[in-house]
């Protein structure tokens, strides 16, 4: 369209000089003496070019991308893959159970010959940064397919007929390349289920998905993969036998899982002999192999900043720190009244965490990170699958206990506590919705009854948080002297690790102790 803008400035130019040189031509004036005949005829041609060469000139509004782009665009990362099996550490289940795909498009001939079908759709999901596009270009990699990646949001368009067309173009491309794998992330942004307020454009595009998915025949080594954080949103028909049929969980890393992610990480930077990676591992419950990858990336970042050529632990525990809290605030301007503030607000969590139990404190800051004025990093002591009821009733508390210490201290609360109170509903909320464990019942509550029951469900998430509130409240004002000490700590170091915690709860229980001497 640009191109067409140019020409048409051209040619109005054109035409212009060219009627001038024609009523020059009847009454001649001396601008134009030196004119000859053949300039004038070179004009007149020029201009007669400009203008078919403007009239053959695509003239498609713009409303729909031409063909062209949308060849461009679906199937950005045609490759080959060179990821393998071995750059995806851990998931040992899923990829034995991608070995049968692998081997169906290395030994094509002998399904074949069996006349076995081969499933053409695998769905990956869970939650982000697990793996999920990693594992896929490894399936590519394994059988040296080429690998076509492409984001469900592509192909959400605003105008009908795109998205379809950008489908269509995907599938064309991999049969012409098979064999191939199709990789189609964020596969909710096409596949959501369909419903009355229907949008005509997703609609089509994801027709054209299940059309295209039972189109190709189980000759050509194409095969789709999906993946998705919501198996929960996608249309049933997506997941129909011969469509995206095999479903696979991958989720955030178990601790060995996580020790063989740091591994392949960490394999070619150079680590200080004291870097013990197991223990990292243990420190870094429930993050996910993106993020274990940031951490071990944020590590070499800092190491280079310091000018060390050899990456040691404190390297490492800046970047678990960086990762989860985010990047420190450079001269903060707090005032000092808000500093206090902070540090009864932190103290609070972390007096309230270690009473109970609930997880080990690793640290306790109130140096500003990313957007939080403070934090405390915690880590679960294990593994852990289940949680108990009490379990999640302690987390609410340790929760709501930044705000209970600024109430009990200053009579006053803040905005600080929104996070911490949106974390908390959360939890309460999935306790009444999803796991039954409040005086609902023991069930759990599908989203039409959400819908129309909404002030049932918030009088029973409330029940559950103004309760652990109370209780935060009392845990605290029986250990008022312990949270001072703590935020006093925190105001003279701005940071409390988990032995310097322990050392303030020891020796606040030895000035409690009867003194030896005395008692005589
Ligand atoms: N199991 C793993 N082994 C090695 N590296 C991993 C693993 N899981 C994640 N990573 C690292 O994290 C990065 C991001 O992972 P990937 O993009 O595959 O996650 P995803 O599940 O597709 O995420 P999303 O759902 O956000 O798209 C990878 O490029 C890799 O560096
Ligand atoms: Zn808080």
């Amino acid at each position: 369209m640009k191109k067409k803008k140019i020409i048409f400035l051209f040619l109005v130019l054109g035409l212009i000089a060219s009627f001038i040189l024609i009523y020059d031509g009847f009454f001649p004036t001396k601008n134009f003496a030196s004119f000859k005949v053949g300039d004038r005829l070179l004009v007149w041609s020029i201009t007669l070019i400009l203008f078919i060469l403007y009239t053959h000139t695509d003239s498609k509004p713009q409303l729909v991308p031409s063909v062209l782009s949308i060849e461009k665009d679906a199937g950005k990362e045609k490759d080959k893959s060179d990821v393998s099996f071995k750059d995806v550490a851990g998931l040992d289940e899923i990829k034995e159970e991608l070995q049968e795909t692998i081997d169906f498009i290395n030994n094509f001939m002998k399904y074949r010959k069996m006349g076995a079908k081969i499933p053409k759709g695998i769905l990956f999901y869970g939650p982000p940064g697990t793996g999920k596009t990693l594992l896929a270009k490894a399936v590519a990699g394994e059988t040296n397919s080429t690998f076509l990646y492409a984001s469900g949001s592509e192909f959400v368009e605003k105008y009908v007929g795109v998205g379809a067309k950008r489908v269509r173009t995907l599938f064309e491309k991999a049969k012409k390349e098979a064999p191939a794998i199709i990789f189609i992330d964020e596969i909710d942004a096409i596949g959501a289920r369909r419903n009355s307020e229907s949008n005509n454009e997703k609609d089509q595009t994801l027709n054209q998905l299940l059309v295209e998915m039972d189109g190709f025949n189980s000759n050509e080594t194409v095969i789709v993969i999906g993946a998705t954080n919501r198996l929960d949103l996608l249309d049933e028909a997506l997941l129909r036998p011969g469509r995206f049929d095999r479903h696979i969980f991958v989720g955030n890393p178990n601790v060995k899982a996580r020790e063989e992610i740091l591994e392949v990480h960490t394999k070619n930077k150079p680590l200080d002999k004291s870097i013990d990676i197991k223990s990292i591992a243990k420190k870094t419950t429930g993050l996910s192999g993106a993020q274990l990858a940031n951490i071990a990336n944020e590590a070499a970042i800092i190491a280079v900043r310091k000018n060390k050529n050899i990456i040691s632990s404190h390297e490492f525990d800046a970047a678990i720190e960086r990762v989860l809290a985010g990047l420190e605030v450079k001269n903060p301007s707090i005032l000092r009244k808000e500093k206090e503030t902070v540090a009864i607000h932190e103290a609070g969590h972390a007096l309230v965490s270690k009473l109970l139990a609930t997880d080990i404190v690793q640290k306790i800051s109130i140096v500003p990170r990313g957007q939080a004025l403070g934090y405390v990093l915690k880590f679960p002591d294990e593994e852990r699958y289940l949680l108990t009821k009490s379990e999640l009733l302690n987390k609410i508390t340790c929760l709501l206990a930044g705000r209970a210490a600024e109430e009990l201290i200053f009579s006053e609360i803040t905005t600080g506590a929104k996070d911490d109170l949106n974390k908390a509903t959360d939890i309460a909320r999935e306790m009444v919705c999803s796991y039954g464990m409040s005086s609902l019942g023991t069930m759990a509550l599908d989203n039409n009854f959400m819908r129309y029951n909404s002030d049932v469900i918030r009088i029973e998430v409330k029940k559950i948080t103004d309760e652990r509130y109370k209780e935060a409240i009392q845990l605290i004002e029986e250990n008022k002297e312990l949270l001072q000490n703590i935020a006093n700590v925190l105001l003279e170091n701005e940071t409390i690790d988990n032995d310097e915690l322990d050392n303030i709860f020891e020796n606040h229980r030895k000035s409690k102790l009867p003194c030896a001497i005395n008692s005589n």
